[in-house]
């Protein structure tokens, strides 16, 4: 692993949340294009929140390879795969069934273990594994894109601010029970996994944003768990916001070019 200190986030600020999803997915066509070049399958992470709305300019998109795509959830609520708090059940009513990608792609957690938080989050390391260990004989999988958002606390995926897990240096997959936001059962990615992603991008909308985003990017010092999000060297961290989250980050955006 390189000793390059983490690259510097890029922020792409949008004029519009149309002008942001068609640009957002140029990027992920770009990213799977690359991936795919390279190793011949696609891997993602996926969140809930608004999220999947925003990667509706993937719906009836040509240049998708659906079939080399290998999903993952940045996390996931311990509930029915089919029950409205799922993250898999909005990935799905949001854009899995709107779009021909094979259902043994979409890695969910394990429906029958759902009554034990360790064993589902074990299983879903183990899915993890065998996705990633022996292809990339890593010591953490390598993700070719992982898209989060930011809670008004700054929590992402589910590492909520002041939580032990935010500590996690081993495990790729941990569960917390006592999450603030409801439902409180859920597992995570932990920032092993995020940070060894080749790349990262927050996606970020509407005013309601604007106060955590300058918190998060022009106060990094302060820890929130969506500044903790700072991919090793070569990986990189894209924000994806419009204009008014950005309205009041101190820190410059950059133009998008693909
Ligand atoms: O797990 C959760 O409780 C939510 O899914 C949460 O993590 C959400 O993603 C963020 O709060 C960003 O929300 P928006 O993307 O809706 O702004």
């Amino acid at each position: 692993m390189s000793h390059h200190p983490p690259n510097p986030p890029v922020i792409h600020s949008f004029a519009s949340s149309e002008v942001l999803m068609s640009s957002l997915a140029s990027f992920v066509v770009k990213a799977q294009k690359e991936a795919i070049d390279k190793k011949g399958r696609f891997t993602i992470a996926l969140s809930g929140g608004s999220l999947p709305k925003q990667l509706s300019g993937l719906i009836g998109n040509h240049a998708v390879k659906w079939d080399m795509w290998q999903v993952f959830y940045a996390d996931e609520r311990v509930v029915p795969l089919d029950h409205p708090d799922s993250n898999h059940n909005l990935c799905t009513a949001e854009l899995f069934s709107k779009v021909p990608i094979p259902t043994a792609n979409i890695r969910t957690i394990d429906p029958n273990l759902l009554s034990d938080l360790e064993e589902l989050s074990d299983a879903y390391e183990q899915e993890l594994i065998r996705e990633f260990a022996q292809k990339d004989a890593a010591r953490f999988p390598v993700f070719d894109l992982i898209l989060l958002g930011v809670g008004p606390d700054g929590h992402t995926a589910s590492l909520f601010p002041g939580h032990e897990l935010l500590a996690e240096e081993d495990r790729w997959v941990a569960y917390i029970e006592d999450s603030p936001k409801p439902p409180p059962k859920r597992i995570t990615l932990t920032y092993p996994v995020i940070n060894h992603a080749s790349r990262v991008v927050f996606v970020a909308v509407g005013e309601g944003k604007a106060e955590i985003l300058s918190e998060v990017l022009d106060s990094p010092e302060k820890g929130l768990p969506a500044s903790r999000v700072k991919p090793v060297h070569p990986g990189q961290l894209f924000w994806f916001v419009d204009e008014k989250a950005a309205a009041k980050l101190r820190v410059p955006s950059q133009d998008f070019k693909l």
